[in-house]
């Protein structure tokens, strides 16, 4: 289900735009939805982000994230590579690297980054061009019957997360747009839907 968020009126069709920056709660979905972007649409560019947390098992390095060191991150911090950085659940420090996007970008590729509310602040402030989309639970326990479905955080590591996710929700009304993720590929349809197209390379 999609809903219009602030600055679009309940009447009109929300606004698309070229860069979508989509946030919301940990575990709501976004690196599934965001999978599913990536598998059925192949003309979307999505940013790899640089991490200082430990992957994952299964997780690539260069594929669901760049995994950095502390001093990589702060190296990157002082070059000015980060379009926007943030400590994320207590835990961790999270950025978009700049270069690849302002690529992206040039080349007439839509674009989504998937990072945090700290960060979707951030991006306003430089990028105010850009869509901001909040990913929705269909409901608290449903949000909490996933983050624990998922199996991969410690049970302390768990309650760090709700503890953000019940600030993050509670920002739902920054966001241009809301979507709620019943379910997966219907959610990414409607992500996809509020991009611009590729720009068209044909001189005719
Ligand atoms: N629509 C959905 N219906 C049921 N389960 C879902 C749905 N979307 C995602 N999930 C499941 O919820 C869990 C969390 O999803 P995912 O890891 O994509 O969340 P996330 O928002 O990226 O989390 P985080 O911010 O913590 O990285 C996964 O096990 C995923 O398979
Ligand atoms: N501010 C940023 N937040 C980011 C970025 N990349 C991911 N994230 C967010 O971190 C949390 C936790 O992710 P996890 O993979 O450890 O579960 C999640 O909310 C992501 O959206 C980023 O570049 N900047």
């Amino acid at each position: 289900m999609i809903e219009s968020g602030s600055s679009d009126s309940a009447a009109s069709p929300p606004r698309r735009s070229r860069l979508i920056v989509l946030a919301g709660p940990t575990a709501v979905g976004k690196g599934t939805v965001a999978a599913d972007v990536r598998r059925r649409h192949p003309e979307v560019w999505i940013s790899v982000s640089a991490t200082t947390r430990a992957p994952r098992p299964g997780e690539e390095n260069g594929v669901h994230y760049w995994f950095v060191s502390n001093e990589e991150f702060d190296a990157m911090i002082e070059r000015g590579d980060l379009l926007e950085w943030a400590v994320v659940h207590q835990a961790a420090r999270y950025g978009t690297p700049r270069g690849p996007v302002d690529l992206a970008l040039a080349s007439g590729h839509p674009a989504m980054l998937e990072i945090d509310l700290q960060g979707a602040r951030q991006v306003r402030e430089t990028m105010p061009e850009a869509l901001f989309v909040f990913l929705k639970p269909p409901s608290w326990d449903e949000l909490v019957r996933r983050l624990v479905g998922r199996g991969t955080e410690s049970e302390a590591e768990r309650e760090r997360r709700l503890e953000t996710a019940r600030a993050e929700l509670a920002a739902e009304s920054e966001f241009d747009v809301t979507i709620v993720n019943h379910e997966v590929h219907a959610a990414a349809e409607q992500l996809v839907a509020l991009m611009v197209g590729p720009v068209s390379t044909r001189s005719d």
